[in-house]
C-alpha cells in the first residue's frame, strides 16, 4: 500500500479536513528506499522468464516522472545491474538447462522512440525506422537489426553498446535524463530436438521498456530542443495514459486508440492483448513531486484493472520433403555430437579426471552398484523365501483340513458303532425282561425274587465297541492336536505374510531401473495370485469332499433301491405264481411303487442330482489357472506344488460326457491306488483307523450332521430321501419302517436265481474280487463291492453269493461292525420269533429246492435245513471251482398262509427246515453275543442239514 499525503495539508486546519487529498493505493508489490535491484527484479520480472521460453509474451515497463529512477531500475549500473541484465542472465540460464531436449533461438533488438521516431540502437546508422503491421496484425519495426545469439556475454556487450547510443541529456530535473523511450525486445524460439515431419515451434516475446519521464517544463526548465523532446515525451505518455484509461474502464466497450503514438502502437499487444505485463511505477519521495506522484499512482492504479488474455504462441512447422535431407543431416550431426560426448566422457573416466561433477556421480554409481546389487539380491531372496513359506503353510493347512475331515468321518463312524451298540443293548434288555416276565408268570413269588438281577451286567460289550470307544478318544485327542497345529500355522502364516508385504514395499524403492521395478511388481503379483489360487483350491477341496460324500450316499440309495426293486419283483412273481392274497394296503403301496417306476420320478431326481454335481465339478475345474513364474528357482518348486493342488480341479473341458459321468461317481479306489492318486495322502492316523476298523463306508458328514451311512437291512419299499442323524429324521425313518413292516408280507420264497439280482456284485462270478475285500478300480464296482460286503445289503449279497466270499466276510473279525440298523434289527427279532414259532408249527406244504446259503459261522440257524416243497428247483451257478450247493427245501404254506394284518400277528411262512433236519435249538437270546446274532436274510436258506463239521469240509 502506498499512502500519498498532501504536503500542503495542515493537520490542524479543521475547515479543510474534509477536502484532504491524502490517498491510499494498493499494488501487488511496493518498494521503499531500502529495496535493492535484486529484490525489485525478483518480485517483478523473474517470474516472466519461464513463460517467455515456453512461448508466452511478456512486457515489463518502467513508468514515472523524470528522475525517479526508471533507467536505474531497468538498466542499472555496473555494480547494480538492472532488470535488462538480470532478465537476460536468467533467460540464458533457463535455456541452457533445457537445451538437451529443446533447441532455442534468441533474437534481440533494441530501439528507441525519440521525438516520435524509431531508431535502431544496435545499428543507429540505419536512421529512422518505420512501424508496419504484418498479415497477422502484429506490429513490426521494418528493417530493425535482430541479433541472434545465445551467448549472454555477447548480448550484454550489445546492450551496453546500444545504451551508449541512447539519447540522454542533462536537464534541471535529471543529470542523466533519458529523452527517449527505450525498448529492448527479446524473442525466444523453442523447438524440440527430436525431429519429426511436423514440428512445434514456440515463440515468446519479451519487451523491456524504459520510458522517458513525464516532465513539467517549469521543473525541467527546458528550452528549445529539450522542450520539444519533452512535448513528444508527454504526448506519447498521454497516449499511453489514455490507452490505460480505456483498457481499464471495465464494462464499457471503449475504443482504445493505440495509434496516437508510436509507443502505444508498439505496446499494443503488451497493454491489452496477448501478454503478461508488469508495470513498474516510479515516484519520488520529494514533497515537490506530489502532483507527479499522484498522477503516476493514479495511472498505475488504473492499469491494475487491465486484463490481458495470454496464450502460447505455437507454430506448427510442416517440413517439405526437400527439407528431410536437412533434417537427416541435422540428426547425423546430433548423433555425431552425442557420440563424441560419450567418447569424451569415457576418456575422462579412464584418465581419472574428476573435475566434472558428472564424472564424480558416475564414479559414485560405479562403486555403489555392486553393493546395491548385493542388497537387491538379498531382498529378492527374502521375498521369494517368504512366498515359498506362505505356500508351504497353505499346503500344510490344506493337509490339516484334509486330515481333520478324515478324523471327523472316522469319529462319526465310531460314534455310530456306539449308538448301534446302545440300541442293541436296550433291545436285548427289553427282550430279556419280556422273557423273564413270561417265565415269572409261571413261577412262584419266592422264585421271582431270586431270579431278578442286573440284566445289564450280563451283556458283554463286544470288542469292536471297546475299540470304537478307544478310537474315539484317540481321534478326539488328534482333533485337538490338529486344531492347535492349525492355529499355530495360521499365526505363522500371518507373520510371514506381513513380512512379505513389508518387503514388497521396500524392494521397489531400492530399485533404480523402472524396468526392474516393473518385473518385480509383476513377480509379487504372480506370487499373490498363486497364494490366492491355493486358497481357492483349498475351498475346492472341501467342496470336492462334500460332493464325494453326497455321491456316495446317492449310490448307496440307488443300490439299495435296485435290491428293493429286485425283491419286490421276485415277491410279486411268487404272489402271482401262487395266487396269494395280498393286503389292500400292500397292493396300494405296490401300485404307488409301479407308478413311481413308470413316471421315472426317481430317475429324474437322480439325473438332476448328477447334473448338479457335474455343474459343481465344472465350476471347480474352471478355477483360475495361474501362469508359472518367471523366476526359475521358484517356478520349479511352486510348479510341483501347484500341479499337485490342481489335480483336484483338473481340467475336464476336453473329456467327453461319459468321462464326466464317470467323474460324478467318486472313484473309490483301493487303498493303495486311492492314496497314490490323492493330493494329500491319507494321514497315518486315519489310515490306521481305516485299516484297523470297519471297512464300512464313512458316514455322510454334511454341514456338521452325520447321516446314517448305510440303509437298514430291511427291505424298505420307500426310502426317505435324506436320512440323517437328526432326531426327526430318525423318527421319520422309524415311522416309515413301522408302516411298511406292518403291512409287509414275510418273505414268501427264497430267490430263485442268484443272478436275478441286478446289482453288479450279484452278476459277478463266485470269484469276484469283492470277497477279498479288494476294491476294484471301476467306481461302480467298487461302490457295489464295498456296499455289498460291508453293509447290510452287502452282507445279504455276500450270503447269496455264498462260498468263500461269504465265509470270508463272516469270519472276519470285524463282522459285528456291519451292525444291522434299527429296521434290520427289528426284522431279525421278527425272524427269531418266527423261528421259535416255526419250531412249533411246521408246515411242509410248500417246498422249494433252493440253493443253500450259508449262514454266518456260529449263527444259530446255520445248521438249519431249508425246507421247501416247491417244484422250483433253484440251482444257482456255483463258482468255477465246481463247488456243490446243498439242495435245500423251503416249505411255504400255500393254502395255510395267513396273511397278517399287522406285524404283531404271528406270521406263518417259510419253515426253514430241510428234509431230515432237526428242530433248531432254541435261541438263547440272553447269552447270545452281539456278533453271533442271527441275521435276517430275505434270501436266507440254510445249509440243509449240514453240520458245522460238514460245512468245514465242504468245498465251495
Ligand atoms: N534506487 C536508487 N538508488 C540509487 N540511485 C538511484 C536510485 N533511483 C535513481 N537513482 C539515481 O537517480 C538519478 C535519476 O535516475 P534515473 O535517471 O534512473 O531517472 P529516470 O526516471 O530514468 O529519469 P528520466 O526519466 O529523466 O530518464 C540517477 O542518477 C540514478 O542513479
Amino acid at each position: 500500500m502506498v499512502v500519498l499525503m498532501d504536503p500542503m495539508e495542515d493537520p490542524d486546519d479543521i475547515l479543510r479536513a474534509n477536502r484532504s487529498r491524502e490517498k491510499s493505493y494498493m499494488f501487488d508489490v511496493t518498494f521503499d528506499y531500502t529495496a535493492n535491484q535484486e529484490t525489485v527484479y525478483r518480485l517483478t520480472t523473474k517470474g516472466l522468464i519461464e513463460g517467455v521460453i515456453s512461448g508466452y509474451n511478456a512486457t515489463v515497463f518502467a513508468y514515472g516522472p523524470t528522475g525517479c529512477g526508471k533507467t536505474y531500475t531497468m538498466l542499472g549500473t555496473d555494480r547494480e545491474p538492472g532488470i535488462y541484465i538480470r532478465t537476460l542472465n536468467d533467460l540464458f540460464k533457463a535455456i541452457e538447462e533445457t537445451s538437451d531436449d529443446m533447441e532455442y533461438e534468441v533474437i534481440m533488438s533494441y530501439l528507441e522512440i525519440y521525438n516520435e521516431m524509431i531508431r535502431d540502437l544496435l545499428n543507429p546508422s540505419l536512421g529512422y525506422l518505420d512501424l508496419r503491421e504484418d498479415s497477422k496484425g502484429e506490429i513490426q519495426v521494418a528493417g530493425i537489426t535482430e541479433v541472434s545469439t545465445i551467448n549472454a556475454k555477447e548480448i550484454m556487450q550489445l546492450l551496453m553498446k546500444g545504451n551508449k547510443q541512447r539519447t540522454q541529456e542533462p536537464t534541471a530535473a535529471n543529470k542523466t535524463s533519458s529523452r527517449s523511450h527505450a525498448i529492448l525486445q527479446v524473442t525466444v524460439r523453442q523447438k524440440s530436438r527430436i525431429k519429426n515431419i511436423t514440428q512445434e515451434v514456440r515463440m515468446g516475446r519479451l519487451f523491456m521498456i524504459d520510458l522517458a519521464g513525464s516532465e513539467r517544463a517549469s521543473q525541467t526548465q527546458n528550452r528549445g530542443q529539450r522542450m520539444k523532446e519533452g512535448a513528444h515525451i508527454n504526448r506519447s505518455l498521454l497516449a499511453l495514459g489514455n490507452c490505460i484509461n480505456a483498457l481499464s474502464d471495465r464494462g464499457v466497450n471503449k475504443y482504445v486508440n493505440y495509434r496516437d503514438s508510436k509507443l502505444t502502437r508498439l505496446l499494443k499487444d503488451s497493454l491489452g492483448g496477448n501478454s503478461r505485463t508488469v508495470m513498474i511505477a516510479h515516484i519520488s519521495p520529494a514533497s515537490s513531486a506530489f502532483e507527479e506522484s499522484r498522477n503516476t499512482l493514479t495511472y498505475a492504479d488504473r492499469a491494475k484493472n487491465i486484463k490481458t488474455r495470454v496464450k502460447r504462441n505455437l507454430l506448427n512447422v510442416s517440413y517439405h520433403i526437400a527439407q528431410y535431407t536437412t533434417i537427416i543431416s541435422e540428426l547425423r550431426n546430433e548423433i555425431q555430437r552425442l557420440k563424441e560426448k560419450i567418447d569424451e566422457q569415457g576418456l575422462k573416466q579412464i584418465r581419472g579426471e574428476r573435475g566434472d561433477i558428472r564424472n564424480i556421480q558416475a564414479e559414485v554409481q560405479l562403486h555403489t552398484l555392486p553393493y546395491e546389487r548385493r542388497e537387491m539380491d538379498q531382498l529378492r531372496e527374502q521375498l521369494i523365501k517368504a512366498f515359498r513359506e506362505q505356500m508351504d503353510i497353505r499346503r500344510q493347512l490344506m493337509e490339516l483340513e484334509n486330515n481333520n475331515m478324515e478324523i471327523q468321518m472316522e469319529t462319526s463312524r465310531h460314534f455310530l458303532i456306539l449308538a448301534d451298540w446302545e440300541q442293541e443293548k436296550t433291545r436285548r434288555v427289553r427282550k430279556w425282561r419280556e422273557e423273564l416276565q413270561k417265565e415269572l408268570y409261571g413261577k412262584d413269588d419266592s422264585e421271582k425274587d431270586s431270579d431278578t438281577g442286573d440284566d445289564q451286567s450280563d451283556i458283554m460289550e463286544p470288542p469292536e465297541v471297546t475299540t470304537a470307544r478307544e478310537n474315539i478318544q484317540t481321534l478326539v485327542g488328534d482333533q485337538g492336536k490338529l486344531r492347535r497345529q492349525k492355529l499355530e500355522l495360521e499365526k505363522r502364516f500371518k507373520e510371514i505374510r506381513h513380512r512379505a508385504r513389508r518387503l514388497e514395499e521396500v524392494l521397489p524403492k531400492k530399485i533404480s531401473s523402472e524396468e526392474q521395478r516393473e518385473v518385480l511388481s509383476l513377480l509379487c503379483k504372480v506370487h499373490e495370485l498363486e497364494i490366492e489360487n491355493t486358497e481357492m483350491q483349498s475351498h475346492a477341496l472341501l467342496k470336492d469332499n462334500m460332493i464325494r460324500q453326497k455321491n456316495y450316499m446317492v449310490q448307496r440309495f440307488e443300490q439299495h433301491r435296485s435290491i428293493c426293486d429286485e425283491i419286490i419283483k421276485q415277491q410279486r412273481r411268487i404272489i402271482a405264481d401262487h395266487n396269494l392274497a395280498v393286503p389292500h394296503r400292500l397292493e396300494d403301496l405296490y401300485e404307488l411303487y409301479l407308478r413311481e417306476l413308470d413316471e421315472g420320478t426317481l430317475e429324474r431326481i437322480s439325473l438332476i442330482d448328477r447334473a448338479s454335481v457335474l455343474a459343481l465339478k465344472d465350476s471347480q475345474s474352471s478355477l483360475p489357472k495361474i501362469p508359472q513364474m518367471t523366476a526359475e528357482e521358484t517356478s520349479q518348486e511352486l510348479d510341483s506344488d501347484q500341479e499337485s493342488v490342481r489335480t483336484f480341479g483338473s481340467d475336464n473341458r476336453n473329456i467327453n460326457y461319459r468321462e464326466s459321468y464317470r467323474r460324478i461317481l467318486p472313484r473309490l479306489l483301493s487303498e493303495a491306488e486311492s492314496d497314490a492318486n490323492k493330493v494329500f495322502k491319507t494321514s497315518p492316523r486315519a489310515r490306521y483307523f481305516k485299516n484297523s476298523t470297519v471297512v464300512t463306508p464313512p458316514p455322510i458328514h454334511v454341514n456338521g450332521m452325520v447321516s446314517k451311512e448305510s440303509l437298514p437291512r430291511s427291505n424298505l419299499v420307500s426310502i426317505s430321501g435324506h436320512i440323517n442323524s437328526s432326531p426327526e429324521s430318525v423318527d421319520k425313518v422309524a415311522l416309515t419302517r413301522k408302516v411298511i413292516e406292518s403291512d409287509r408280507l414275510q418273505p414268501l420264497q427264497p430267490m430263485k436265481e442268484r443272478s436275478n439280482l441286478s446289482i453288479h456284485s450279484l452278476s459277478e462270478s463266485e470269484d469276484n474280487p469283492y470277497r477279498d475285500q479288494q476294491m476294484t478300480s471301476t467306481p461302480l464296482h467298487h461302490a457295489a463291492s464295498e456296499d455289498n460286503l460291508s453293509t447290510s445289503t452287502g452282507e445279504m449279497v455276500a450270503a447269496l453269493v455264498g462260498g468263500t466270499g461269504g465265509n470270508h466276510r463272516r469270519d472276519s473279525p470285524g463282522m459285528w461292525q456291519r451292525v444291522p440298523k434299527k429296521g434290520a434289527q427289528k426284522l431279525e427279532r421278527r425272524e427269531e420269533s418266527l423261528e421259535v414259532k416255526r419250531r412249533k408249527k411246521r408246515s411242509r406244504s410248500f417246498e422249494v429246492t433252493g440253493q443253500g446259503l450259508i449262514r454266518p459261522k456260529n449263527h444259530p440257524s446255520r445248521n438249519r435245513i431249508l425246507e421247501s416243497n416247491s417244484d422250483h428247483k433253484i440251482q444257482t451257478n456255483g463258482p468255477q471251482g465246481g463247488h456243490s450247493r446243498i439242495p435245500g427245501k423251503v416249505v411255504l404254506p400255500i393254502a395255510q398262509v395267513k396273511l397278517p394284518q399287522n406285524h404283531t400277528g404271528a406270521v406263518k411262512q417259510m419253515d426253514h427246515q430241510g428234509p431230515g433236519s432237526q428242530p433248531n435249538p432254541p435261541v438263547n437270546t440272553k447269552k447270545q453275543t452281539f456278533n453271533q446274532r442271527p441275521r435276517f436274510n430275505y434270501f436266507s436258506s440254510n445249509t440243509a442239514g449240514v453240520t458245522g463239521k460238514e460245512m468245514k469240509n465242504r468245498k465251495y
